[in-house]
């Protein structure tokens, strides 16, 4: 007990510098975490015995449920910008039963989210409860898209996903790490297609959903920049490469096209009509119908499925964004495989995804990686990219890190 005090108390010690030093995040900064955050999880761990730990989780876990409920709902709102609101008033104010209510804050107000007047009972906001108040911020946003994608429904399935897999496998091994793993992971086999369509196909089948997950894409905007460390103006094509028809970027699953529109604003001696955006035939009718990235006139819109012969011959760089981290290695390699197929020597592979440190990882990587391999995929190392690309043929020129404590990054590769 005296050496867990003692260091309690050196740790105590530790946070005093790093709350003098504490900077606000940048908005927009998503998992950067403050060395003060680190150092105070630091503390409650040592102060934590194992059964705190098991009830802290259990909580953590409500916590969100009770926010997805609260954002569901529409409550937050109803709370004032400044004062207090009673438990009758916030009731009447967003239409929720008051008990329902008074049970789905006590967690919230626990966990120091929202504030409640220990003698009036009354609630007010905290900085925190106030990010959450428009349902277009980015926190909204963003929680809600990971939520409702994974956290909420996939990823507690993983333990029985994995029994279920050992009775058919006999292994325990990553979600269709010995068949196709597009095919055989949590999100198909909770769709009861498990075998027979694709994770995405399975969102196709609701085409709100589909429509609600292409748009949330644009989230990805504002925590790891699309532009501003890849050369793209050295894509621009030339007269006589012009003339030989030759394309400048091929965005490969490109969704809505959100990426390929920030890249032609940013970069305008790339022309529109020198590129191409691919992915499946519905996503691509709905980039075209409602074309939310405001993509101009000229591209190129093209139905393909990456894992069969790349219609595009030659191209100068083929862009796959979000995409390597849906797949496992091997379908990777496969997809890799057909870009190598058409690839001339001076093309390139554009690879625009989370870089792993070789160790360790923030919080948020190691959720991002979870939740990939829900539907069958995984985040990876810069090791982990050179050895899928070698495997397809291909070798890291360079990786063009985003900068600013991201672990983003643009994997530069060309043929062997
Ligand atoms: C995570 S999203 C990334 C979209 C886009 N690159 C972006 O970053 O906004 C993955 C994309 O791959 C597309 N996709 C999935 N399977 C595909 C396939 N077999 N062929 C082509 N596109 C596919 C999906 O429809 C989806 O748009």
């Amino acid at each position: 007990m005296a050496d867990t005090r003692a260091r309690l108390q050196a740790l105590v010690q530790e946070l005093i510098p790093l709350a003098e030093k504490y900077e606000e995040p940048a908005p927009g900064a998503f998992g950067i975490e403050d060395p003060l955050i680190t150092k105070a999880k630091e503390l409650i761990a040592q102060a934590q015995a194992p059964v705190d730990y098991a009830t802290s989780l259990m909580v953590t876990t409500l916590e969100a449920i009770s926010l997805r409920t609260l954002l569901q709902l529409n409550a937050l709102q109803a709370i004032p910008a400044s004062g207090s609101i009673s438990l009758t008033d916030f009731s009447t104010k967003s239409g929720v039963q008051d008990s329902l209510l008074e049970r789905l804050l006590r967690v919230p107000v626990n966990a120091n989210f929202i504030d409640q007047d220990s003698t009036s009972g009354e609630y007010s906001h905290t900085h925190l409860s106030q990010g959450f108040t428009d349902p277009n911020s980015m926190p909204c946003r963003l929680f809600s898209f990971i939520y409702d994608e994974g956290l909420g429904g996939l990823m507690p399935l993983l333990p029985q996903y994995l029994t279920h897999q050992h009775a058919q496998t006999g292994k325990w091994e990553e979600p269709g790490a010995s068949r196709d793993s597009t095919r055989f992971n949590i999100q198909t086999w909770h769709a009861n297609v498990e075998g027979v369509k694709t994770a995405f196909e399975v969102m196709e089948m609701n085409p709100e959903r589909m429509k609600r997950f292409q748009t949330s894409m644009a989230i990805g905007e504002q925590l790891n920049p699309f532009v501003g460390y890849y050369n793209f103006d050295k894509l621009a094509v030339s007269s006589d490469e012009e003339e030989a028809d030759r394309k400048a970027l091929v965005d490969v699953g490109g969704g809505q096209g959100l990426a390929l529109a920030a890249i032609l604003k940013a970069h305008p001696s790339l022309k529109p009509t020198h590129c191409v955006l691919q992915d499946t035939a519905p996503v691509i009718a709905l980039a075209q119908t409602s074309n939310p990235a405001n993509l101009p006139p000229g591209i190129t819109y093209q139905p393909h499925d990456f894992f069969l012969a790349q219609p595009i011959l030659n191209a100068k760089a083929y862009y796959l964004k979000a995409i390597a981290h849906d797949l496992s290695d091997a379908n990777l390699v496969a997809v890799l495989r057909e870009l190598v197929a058409v690839m001339a020597a001076d093309s390139r592979a554009l690879i625009a995804e989370n870089v792993l440190p070789e160790r360790g990882g923030s919080g948020v990587m190691a959720l991002m990686d979870l939740m990939m391999m829900g539907i069958g995929g995984k985040e990876r190392t810069e090791e982990g990219f050179r050895r899928v690309l070698r495997q397809a043929g291909l070798v890291v020129d360079w990786v063009h890190r985003a900068g600013g404590g991201r672990n983003y990054a643009i994997v530069e590769a060309r043929l062997e």
